[in-house]
């Protein structure tokens, strides 16, 4: 059993060079209104403020040390944490951090050098993935396709969406640049800093 601490939601690097991509401040800034209601989830900027695009291994390998500085800290400044608390498992465990994913990134791993072999490795060796079903991926498939998936799967935790949904960035994009809404499809505020930042609107016909 686990107890998740927090959240975090790492915006890419303009670099990855992803066609359509907004500018990392303004995903940044959509992230963090999105998050206005969310009391774990956060947004970090680190991945995106670097000079190139980095490998999520090494975006995950900087939050796993931040996350054992923070913990270093704490516990060297005194735990918060009540003394009688301190022997339950959830507190002398190590912290963990997993990558979560939807279903679709299992199937980008098989794309011929676009993810390095001992990269996958090590995110379902050293980290662990979180993976949540999408529709039209079948990740128990693409798991007992991959031999490292298959070796590592008891750190693979799949998520089965009880309703699954077919949204993606792309159609929210498209429908942008088509004039069309998407109200309810994404939060209010984030719509308003679409709109009040002339975004998504280049291939508008
Ligand atoms: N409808 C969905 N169901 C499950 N996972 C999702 C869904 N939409 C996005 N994700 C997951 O969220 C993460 C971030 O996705 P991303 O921002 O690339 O959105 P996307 O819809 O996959 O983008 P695009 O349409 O541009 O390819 C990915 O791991 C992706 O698999
Ligand atoms: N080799 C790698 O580490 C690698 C390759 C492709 C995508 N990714 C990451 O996957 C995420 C999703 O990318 P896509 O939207 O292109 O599927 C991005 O954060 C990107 O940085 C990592």
């Amino acid at each position: 059993m686990y107890q998740v601490i927090e959240g975090i939601i790492s915006p890419v690097n303009d670099n990855y060079g992803k066609k359509e991509l907004a500018a990392a401040k303004h995903r940044v800034a959509m992230v963090r209104l999105a998050l206005q209601t969310s009391s774990w989830i956060r947004v970090d900027q680190w991945e995106s403020e670097q000079k190139e695009w980095i490998e999520t291994v090494k975006v995950l390998r900087h939050h796993y040390s931040e996350l054992l500085r923070k913990e270093a800290t704490n516990s060297n400044a005194g735990s918060e944490i009540p003394t009688e608390d301190i022997a339950t498992p959830a507190y002398t465990a190590a912290p963990e951090l997993k990558l979560l994913c939807g279903a679709d990134i299992l199937k980008t791993f098989q794309t011929p050098n676009l993810w390095k072999d001992e990269h996958i490795q090590e995110i379902v060796e050293k980290f662990g993935l979180v993976c949540v079903s999408r529709a039209g991926h079948d990740f128990q498939q693409y798991i007992s396709e991959s031999a490292i998936l298959t070796h590592y799967q008891h750190n693979i935790h799949l998520v089965k969406n009880v309703v699954q949904s077919d949204l993606s960035a792309t159609y929210v994009r498209q429908a942008l640049y088509q004039g069309q809404s998407v109200k309810y499809l994404i939060p209010d505020s984030v719509i308003s800093y679409i709109k009040d930042h002339d975004l998504y609107r280049e291939e508008r016909k």
